[in-house]
């Protein structure tokens, strides 16, 4: 089982799980492989056009003719872990669909800080910051009001 135990290695030092190999290889309903880019050469799907769970139908079906199967396509049936995912996603589109958005989601946002932590920092500096500029502004209006007031009284 070398194909999964490698998606693993890759998979998980990105803090990604099982499931979100599963879905995120059904990304692969989408476009195809081009010989001169890959050696690999045509699509997962019929209509490779067309976001859907026919990935996981096709990887089910085996081998159909002028459809690809990458290694890592077929690790996905042969690891009791994935497997079970591959067979929910084929018969339940809508499932796909909630999990792939969580995972593209995860996938997009690795190395990425959420605003409102780092809001958190700035917002409390600007804060002080602004407090101090108050201040100091109503310390230059009221010594000026007091020196006007001396100056009347002499
Ligand atoms: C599991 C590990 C993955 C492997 C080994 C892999 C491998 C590949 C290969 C060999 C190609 C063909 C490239 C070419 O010849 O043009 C390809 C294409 C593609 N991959 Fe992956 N991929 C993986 C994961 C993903 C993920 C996570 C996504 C998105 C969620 C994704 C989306 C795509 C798409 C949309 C294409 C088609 C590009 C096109 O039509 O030009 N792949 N992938």
């Amino acid at each position: 089982m070398a194909g999964s135990s490698h998606l693993r290695d890759i998979f998980y030092r990105m803090g990604l799980s099982d499931k979100d190999i599963v879905a995120l290889s059904g990304g692969h309903t989408l476009g195809r492989a081009h010989p001169e880019r890959s050696g690999f050469d045509g699509p997962w799907t019929q209509e490779p056009l067309k976001f859907d769970n026919s990935y996981f139908v096709e990887i089910l079906k085996g081998q159909t003719e002028g459809l690809l199967k990458l290694p890592t396509d077929t690790a996905l049936l042969d690891d009791p872990n994935f497997r079970p995912y591959v067979e929910l996603y084929a018969k339940d589109e809508e499932a796909f669909f909630r999990d792939y958005a969580a995972s593209h989601k995860k996938l997009s946002e690795l190395g990425f800080t959420p605003r409102s932590s780092v809001f958190k920092v700035k917002d409390s500096t600007v804060l002080a910051q602004s407090a101090v500029g108050v201040a100091v502004a109503a310390a230059v209006v009221i010594l000026g009001y007091l020196y006007e007031v001396r100056k009347k009284m002499k």
